[in-house]
């Protein structure tokens, strides 16, 4: 018969084969007190041993509590307000750190000025377009709408001129740009819009004027190092902080024209103009045209509510690191959250961030069901944050996070309703129910979970806010909220609750 061996432990050879056995037998002439002074030994040894062995696994246990990090994911469409809700951990968590970069958020919010206003300007050029037609455009196969030759009538020399005036601006944008990113630096190309253009509106507003974004890891912060450096009081309203220093600092040239831009954002002719092609920019990203005076100051310096209401479109995927003071030391102190771009093209870098996160926050902008994606204006906002939910929740590398929504935006959402935009125009299969923001968020809400419910991969608990994570007061509670559960499930997962 054949035998074969099974293995360095299998036991019916070892005897044999080890040469050690026979040296660590105990003498055949052993006597019985010899033998259980022996055992003893043993017994002792053994202790010992097993008494180092529990020593390492507690250091052992310690090390991975201090190394194991707590990890939160932020997810949801661009402008959904995944950086914002970040924001507001910095301000919950440093609020000293977090004032110390008003400076660099100062060019932020210059640049969401003078965009919105190139928005009016890029629609008035339009309109004026219209009213001289050129050989070209009057064979235009572009249809004619009814307004074709109208909008001119509308637009008095008084506007137009108001318009070239404010044609520096363009350098401001220029100036602001090269600021947060230096030409040659990676972000340039990202961060860089498209020169005013005589393209139609709808074409520029579409795919040619780029929106101001920065790298996720890129130091764009570090470019303003001198002005934070400057800024003596870290909490205070920032009235030290002396921008006049830098002759080149493009705040003047938006200084100079803050008047100007006053009056052209309050005149009613722009005003209807802006209904007219139904250009809300009060609820676009950035908004600070009521605020013009206070923002175009020499000396202004961002506020807390400024600076989430500021907007930098993200690339890329960030990891920001937050030591959070927690209740016993059973668990980590020391959390990660990481923040991704939220646009179409660049949603396929997230994936490799699944594994093995405590939490997801997924955000999704409800106020946007009556407005499409910038990348693609063929898609409903409301409708790709909905598919984006439930790839999210169906997705087998998160099944075992927490999950918790926030159907944010609220403020803009019930702004909407109130203004009378039907929700059930935009969402037939909430047909005639009431056009309130009770009854359409209730509905959004139930919408929601049960996506959760049914694709989720394992049964799991969610945890859906309405926020407006603008508003800091509130988006505080929510987040120590969000706290508390990621915290109580990761005592859970160390068996110690
Ligand atoms: N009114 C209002 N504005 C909000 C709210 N949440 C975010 N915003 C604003 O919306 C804009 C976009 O928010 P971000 O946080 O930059 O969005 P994001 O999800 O990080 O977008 P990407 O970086 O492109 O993926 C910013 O100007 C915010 O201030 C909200 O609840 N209400
Ligand atoms: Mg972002």
């Amino acid at each position: 018969m054949v035998r074969f061996r099974r293995g360095p432990f299998d036991r019916s050879h070892r005897d044999e084969e080890d040469p050690f056995a026979h040296m660590l037998a105990p003498p055949s002439s052993e006597s019985l007190e010899e033998r259980e002074r022996r055992l003893s030994a043993e017994t002792e040894a053994q202790k010992r041993s097993d008494a180092i062995d529990e020593e390492i696994n507690k250091q052992r246990m310690a090390e991975r509590r201090e190394t194991k990090h707590l990890r939160i994911l932020l997810l949801g469409q661009s402008e959904s307000g995944k950086s914002t809700t970040l924001k507001n951990f910095q301000l919950m968590n440093s609020p000293k750190a977090f004032r110390n970069e008003r400076a660099s958020w100062r060019a932020v919010v210059q640049l969401n000025v003078v965009r919105s206003i190139r928005l009016i300007l890029n629609l008035m050029s339009e309109v004026n377009g219209r009213a001289t037609p050129t050989p070209a455009m009057a064979h235009s196969s572009r249809p004619e709408t009814p307004d074709f030759y109208g909008d001119h009538s509308v637009l008095g020399p008084e506007l137009l001129k108001l318009k070239m005036r404010l044609a520096p601006l363009q350098q401001v944008e220029e100036a602001l740009l090269k600021k947060l990113s230096p030409p040659g630096s990676a972000d340039f190309e990202a961060t860089h819009l498209a020169p005013v253009t005589n393209l139609p509106y709808s074409v520029r507003t579409g795919k040619f004027v780029r929106e101001i974004a920065v790298h996720s890891n890129s130091q764009w912060k570090g470019a303003f190092t001198r002005l934070v450096t400057s800024v003596r009081t870290s909490m205070g309203s920032g009235a030290d902080v002396d921008f006049t220093e830098d002759p080149n600092d493009p705040g003047y040239i938006l200084n100079a024209c803050a008047a100007d831009m006053i009056t052209l954002w309050n005149d009613p002719v722009i005003r209807s103009l802006l209904v007219a092609h139904n250009l809300r920019l009060e609820d676009k990203a950035g908004f600070f045209l009521d605020s013009l005076e206070r923002v175009t100051a020499l000396r202004y310096v961002p506020s807390d509510d400024d600076i989430l209401r500021a907007r930098l479109k993200t690339l890329g995927v960030s990891e920001h690191r937050f030591k959070f003071k927690n209740t016993g030391n059973m668990v980590s102190n020391d959390w990660r959250i990481f923040d991704v771009g939220g646009a179409r093209s660049l949603r396929a870098a997230w994936a490799p961030y699944f594994d093995n996160m405590d939490a997801i926050i997924f955000l999704a902008p409800i106020s946007g069901f009556d407005e499409v994606l910038t990348e693609d204006a063929s898609i409903n906002r409301l409708e790709d944050s909905v598919l984006l939910w439930k790839a999210t929740v169906s997705n087998p590398l998160l099944k075992t996070a927490q999950t918790v929504l926030f159907l944010n935006k609220t403020d803009i959402f019930k702004a909407k309703l109130d203004a009378g935009i039907r929700f059930g125009q935009y969402v037939v299969s909430y047909a005639d129910r009431a056009n309130d923001y009770e009854t359409a968020s209730a509905y959004l809400r139930k919408k929601f979970a049960g996506i959760h419910k049914q694709h989720s991969p394992l049964p799991r608990m969610l945890y859906c806010h309405l926020t407006a994570v603008t508003d800091v007061q509130s988006t505080q509670h929510v987040l120590a909220n969000v706290k508390d559960i990621v915290l109580r499930q990761a005592l859970e997962n160390t068996k110690l609750v």
